[in-house]
């Protein structure tokens, strides 16, 4: 039995007068959906426990990085191990050459790295070195997708940027806005014809690994070899962004996946282990066009930081494991048809996709493959579909365009639990949509 918001209401209350929007992030704030966010008073393995005392099975994992689960024991004992070494030094350790090495040798299309301190960084950074390196300034992105907040990339962005109703920002000035071409995704031909008509000025395209801000849609076969190609052939860098996707899709990601060579790929969220992480790499050949090795200038004082190595470390000899993706992915197609199955009973349309961990289902009756296709998406069930699984105990992504995780903490009974919730919810739905 749910027993109420009071205690996150009044702390969303407070926080509104001191942070925008009451909230550091601004997905956080469940303004889609027409509800207040919990505020959060600890987890563990699959579950958020909130500041009234209900517990949620949680399918965000933190916008994906805790796909061990929550306080996973590992993870722990490695950062308690580290923290009385000190959290920072602004200075090299063995911890970062470590941590490098385990990247390399699961993404074969890098042959060096550089890590920073968020995906917003990675993606930042790989765009300064694809200008850099290629002499070029347009940048092409895809309508939909989500690479963090810099200003090139908030041009028809996806997450919480289509979420609110603002997917190009204000702020972002006119002439960084014309460097950046944007497509639709899963569209060749189009793509064919932007480069026919600008290929020689541009630097790079840019591609989430699996696109997860638009909701999770899958690349249609052969579409992510037809981009490399095309980019070759024009002697623009392709840059796999795999913060999302990065070890979520595959140990490696979606470029081990789908077998495709990227030239620079950016990383974050799993390879923090939960701490503030990115990294961005690459061949050798371009990577030793940044600072102090090269020219091309990127630099960060908590960068390489000693705590999140530990974790990230720690995190990625878990995920090595055998049997790990395996087990992931089987757990994901399990609650996803289950999920499927209860929107079916209830005669509510969903189509449901998947990728390895990551899932979503779109109330729509469209087959969603691109961001106009999500779009058709009835966003005010998916709020009241959001709200009675919250009720329920499950914590899912507050908006129709973001993805959901699994991780290897969620047992059998959550599984069913969290199917039995859902043929609740979509019965409400289905009472909703026929009242209407
Ligand atoms: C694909 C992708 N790229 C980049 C980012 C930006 O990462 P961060 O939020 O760590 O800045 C995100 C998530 O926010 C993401 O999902
Ligand atoms: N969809 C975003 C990243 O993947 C959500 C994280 C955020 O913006 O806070």
């Amino acid at each position: 039995m749910h027993k109420g918001y009071q205690r996150s209401e009044a702390l969303f209350a407070e926080a509104k007068q001191l942070i925008p929007g009451g909230v550091n992030s601004p997905v956080r704030a469940f303004k889609a959906v027409g509800a207040n966010p919990v505020f959060i008073d600890r987890a563990e393995g699959p579950y958020l426990y909130d500041v009234d005392g209900n517990r949620y099975i949680d399918y965000v994992l933190s916008w994906g990085p805790m796909i061990a689960g929550h306080a996973n024991e590992e993870v722990s004992a490695a950062l308690k191990e580290a923290i009385d070494r000190g959290t920072s030094y602004g200075a090299p350790t063995e911890l970062e050459t470590r941590l490098a090495q385990l990247l390399l040798d699961a993404f074969p299309a890098m042959d060096m790295v550089r890590m920073v301190n968020s995906g917003t960084e990675a993606t930042m950074s790989a765009l300064r070195l694809a200008r850099g390196y290629t002499g070029r300034n347009k940048i092409v992105k895809f309508e939909g997708c989500y690479h963090g907040h810099a200003d090139s990339l908030l041009i028809k962005a996806g997450s919480g940027a289509l979420t609110l109703g603002v997917p190009t920002s204000p702020g972002v000035p006119s002439n960084i806005a014309n460097n950046t071409i944007t497509a639709p995704y899963n569209d060749l031909e189009t793509m064919k014809k932007i480069f026919e008509e600008a290929g020689d000025d541009i630097a790079a395209l840019i591609i989430e690994g699996v696109p997860g801000n638009m909701g999770c849609i899958p690349p249609k076969e052969g579409y992510l070899q037809g981009l490399r190609d095309l980019t070759r052939q024009y002697g623009a860098l392709l840059i796999m962004d795999e913060v999302m996707s990065g070890f979520r899709v595959a140990y490696g990601g979606a470029q081990v996946l789908y077998d495709i060579e990227p030239d620079i790929t950016c990383l974050g969220k799993i390879i923090g282990g939960g701490l503030p992480v990115g990294a961005y790499g690459g061949k050798k050949e371009i990577m030793e066009m940044i600072a102090p090795a090269g020219p091309i200038y990127q630099a960060g004082t908590l960068s390489g930081n000693p705590l999140a190595m530990t974790a990230g470390i720690a995190m990625l000899e878990i995920l090595k494991r055998p049997g790990t993706y395996e087990t992931l992915a089987e757990k994901t197609r399990y609650v996803a048809e289950g999920i499927a199955a209860a929107a079916k009973d209830a005669g509510v349309p969903l189509y449901s996709t998947r990728v390895g961990s990551m899932f979503s289902g779109f109330i729509t009756t469209e087959t969603v493959e691109d961001f106009a296709s999500a779009c058709t998406s009835d966003t005010e069930a998916f709020g009241a579909y959001f709200r009675a699984m919250l009720e329920e105990g499950v914590y899912l992504a507050c908006s129709q365009f973001e993805a959901g995780f699994m991780s290897l903490a969620h047992s059998q009974e959550d599984l069913d639990f969290t199917i039995a919730a859902a043929q609740k919810a979509f019965r409400k739905v289905a009472e909703r949509n026929g009242g209407k």
